[in-house]
């Protein structure tokens, strides 16, 4: 119904921008928000909402986005040896699209990261979204994947977007990816679209799920091809979304304790089947950690003899794949009405994403159906 009082004008065709105009004849008519203050004394007049920039917060953790190497034509054997503030000095100027904070979490190659680390990310997050629109995590590429599907299994963000960003470069070399990769990032982080996106990953032009990349190839710069599709793209350093904001399906939140001393993981092990391989691995295994993964051949495939040993044990074993497509599915597990209670399919996930899931559900004490019924999510369980 059309109102003659207050007509809206977008002047952006990008709604999401927020930028209108708003005209009034009556003072009352105008939503208390859309007033900015000299325009608001003046009934009759135009008034310009105004948006402070958002509020960026970028937390470092190293990888190779934070390395250097010997020489600018070598792009292996580096080190971590840059700040985020170093990482910052290289980009273009950002002041126009938001306000940064940063914060070194810590500078290692994220071979290095461990439960301790993890949770200092995990806390880091937590204690930005409070007080920022976005946040941006620098990360090593080889695990970005893992600390990803953590964060969005643990983190309920809202609306505010998280976005890892690594390189498949060291900083000195040649057409170094890292400086595009980290201001992408900062764009994805800042931009209205993204926000209930929950945990993207920026790297070599590309959007992505945190959720569901896998790292594909151990050195080109596209590395994180998901089969789950691309969220969206940069052109021109123009971000285009591909759909509308969407949080990944049947993604199971975990509540973590903020208690810092007390942050332990349960101990998962995976263990890579090969033809041959033998059972009393998999024994000596569940006599020492609380939870095994097998990157099993195809979708489930083991030996028979491995099969009635993992049926004869106690503790949570989840049937994950080698292959980096595809799933594993329920109807493959070896299971009879007394055995292989403990025997859980991994549906979609890899083996270290599995890892991650069965790790939060033995820290929160999840019985063997509660944690079928968690990988039911990627059509597991
Ligand atoms: N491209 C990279 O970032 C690999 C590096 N080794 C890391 O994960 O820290």
């Amino acid at each position: 119904m059309r109102n003659d009082l207050v007509e809206i004008t977008t002047i952006c065709p990008d709604v999401e921008n927020s930028q209108f105009l708003v005209q009034s004849s009556c003072p009352d008519t105008i939503p208390e928000i859309l007033k900015c203050q000299s325009a608001a004394e003046n009934c009759s007049s135009i008034i310009y909402q105004q948006r402070s920039l958002p509020s960026i917060k970028i937390l470092g953790t190293g990888g190779t986005i934070a390395s250097k190497a010997v020489d600018s034509s070598h792009t292996a054997g580096y080190h971590v040896d840059l700040t985020i503030q170093d990482l910052l000095d290289a980009i273009p100027d950002i002041s126009k699209i938001c306000e940064i904070e940063y914060e070194q979490l810590c500078n290692v190659d994220s071979k290095n990261i461990n439960q301790d680390i993890l949770y200092k990310i995990y806390k880091g997050v937590s204690e930005s979204l409070q007080t920022f629109d976005g946040i941006v995590i620098t990360h090593g590429t080889d695990t970005l994947s893992e600390t990803a599907f953590f964060i969005e299994s643990t983190i309920d963000a809202g609306d505010v977007p998280i976005v890892f960003v690594g390189s498949m470069r060291p900083s000195t070399s040649v057409s170094a990816d890292g400086p595009m990769n980290l201001y992408q990032a900062i764009c994805i982080a800042s931009n209205p679209k993204s926000r209930g996106r929950s945990v993207l990953v920026s790297l070599n032009d590309q959007i992505s799920s945190g959720y569901y990349i896998t790292k594909t190839n151990a050195n080109s710069l596209d590395t994180f091809n998901v089969r789950q599709g691309y969220l969206g793209n940069f052109v021109n350093n123009e971000i285009h979304y591909y759909y509308p904001p969407v949080k990944p399906q049947g993604c199971h939140k975990f509540k973590l304790r903020l208690n810092g001393e007390d942050f332990k993981l349960p101990e998962v092990c995976i263990l890579y089947a090969h033809q041959a391989f033998p059972s009393s691995i998999v024994k000596l295994v569940a006599d020492k950690y609380d939870g095994i993964v097998l990157a099993t051949m195809g979708a489930g495939s083991l030996p028979d003899e491995v099969n009635q040993a993992c049926m004869e044990l106690t503790v949570p074993i989840i049937y994950s794949k080698r292959s980096m497509d595809g799933m594993v599915p329920v109807a493959n597990l070896p299971r009879n009405d007394s055995k292989g209670h403990n025997i859980i399919a991994s549906g979609y996930l890899s083996p270290e994403k599995s890892r991650i899931l069965l790790q939060l559900c033995l820290v929160g004490n999840y019985t063997p159906e509660e944690i079928k019924h968690v990988f039911t999510g990627v059509y597991g369980g």
